[in-house]
């Protein structure tokens, strides 16, 4: 029941509420400016435009192609320009500069090493130079009186075949701040099961892990990605609706599959703005979200890419709350159930949820 004094669902107050990010991409994540500075520091000619508006719509449009394939292309260009330490260095801590701003308290980043390497770096080289990027942006958060832990995951792409290489730099720096491992890339023609070599790896290492998966294409995708990979969460997963039959009397009838993701308690991690664009969706208010929070999967929300989906952890939440009529207590379940499924220890876990989540909302809730 909220309070009388609880605080209106507006946008301006969500971004103050604690949230919690665990699928957002740091070369899906660069401000525009920073695009533009870094293609002029270090000579890249391929840029659509130079003006920073223009070059934010730029991205936003040709994301919004309808197609996952189509969509990857754009990162073309946040990638070359990240091909140095000191561009690296800066695009981590602009993350975890703007992620703070917008509330989030905890967030697990993912890039993929091997896509800047093109000049010569080592991809231990890389992953110290996000980190320090990630300390960076954190110590300046604080300076400005927000508090951020992030977590870092590192991705293998799909199309390439370097996934226990990627696996075994991300158990290398398991004790410099990075958290867990992903696969990213096209879905469709790369199952995650050619990758299990990697996967087997980070099992016998009690390393975690979640894979993309439901998003391009559909149950067998999701299937392979828990019952032979192994994933602890799925990113996206949104084609798990399949597996749900809802009848004209609304009665609701759960498949085997959906039946396990919902008993195990396994995460999805929905982005609700870029499963639009892509095409895995038709709207954000007919996102299959809106069922699954209903149905009460462990729900959490997310960005994938704020650059191209122009977005925030805070407006995706607001643009929930427009389409589904959610109230702080929904907001908060999302933040939770996002808490309880990162892959940082148990007790900071907890201490998250306890000392900074739940007073935050009941700050909100009146
Ligand atoms: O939503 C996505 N699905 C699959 N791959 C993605 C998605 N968003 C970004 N990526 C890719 C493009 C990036 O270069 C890579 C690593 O962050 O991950
Ligand atoms: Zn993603």
């Amino acid at each position: 029941m909220l309070s009388t004094n609880s605080v209106p669902v507006t946008p301006e107050a969500i971004r103050t509420a604690p949230k919690v990010l665990l699928h957002d991409h740091l070369d899906g994540g660069l401000r525009p400016a920073t695009v533009i500075d870094l293609a002029d520091a270090c000579g890249y000619r391929d840029l659509p435009t130079s003006d920073v508006g223009e070059l934010g719509r730029w991205f936003t449009e040709a994301a919004d192609s309808g197609s996952l394939v189509r969509y990857l292309e754009t990162f073309a260009h946040t990638c070359g320009v990240m091909q140095s330490t000191e561009a690296l260095v800066r695009v981590a801590a602009e993350c975890a500069e703007d992620l703070a701003a917008d509330g989030v308290v905890y967030a697990e980043v993912r890039y993929a090493p091997e896509l800047f390497c093109e000049n010569g770096l080592s991809l231990d080289t890389i992953v110290e130079a996000v980190q320090e990027g990630f300390r960076i942006g954190a110590v300046k958060a604080k300076e400005a009186g927000r508090t951020i832990r992030i977590g870092t995951l590192l991705c293998a792409m799909r199309q390439n075949a370097r996934s226990l290489e990627i696996a075994e730099l991300a158990v290398r720096h398991r004790d410099s701040g990075v958290v867990g491992f992903d696969i990213a890339g096209p879905e469709a023609g790369f199952p995650p099961t050619r990758n299990l070599d990697a996967f087997e790896y980070l099992r016998q290492q009690n390393a975690h892990f979640t894979i993309h998966a439901g998003e391009a294409f559909g149950l067998p995708s999701i299937w392979e990605a828990i019952q032979h990979c192994g994933a602890e969460r799925l990113g996206h997963g949104v084609r798990i609706v399949d597996d749900i039959k809802v009848a004209g009397d609304g009665s609701v009838q759960l498949g085997r599959l959906a039946s396990y993701v919902r008993d195990r308690r396994i995460p999805l991690e929905m982005c609700p703005s870029s499963n639009v664009q892509t095409g895995a969706a038709p709207s954000i208010a007919e996102h299959p979200i809106g069922l699954l929070t209903k149905l009460r999967f462990r729900v959490t929300v997310n960005t994938d890419n704020r650059l191209m989906s122009n977005c925030l952890p805070s407006t995706e939440m607001a643009a929930l709350v427009d389409a589904f009529g959610y109230d702080w207590a929904d907001l908060r379940w999302f933040t939770i159930n996002a808490m309880k499924s990162a892959f940082i220890g148990f007790d900071e876990r907890l201490a998250i949820i306890n000392d900074v989540i739940k007073p935050g909302y009941a700050a909100l809730m009146g």
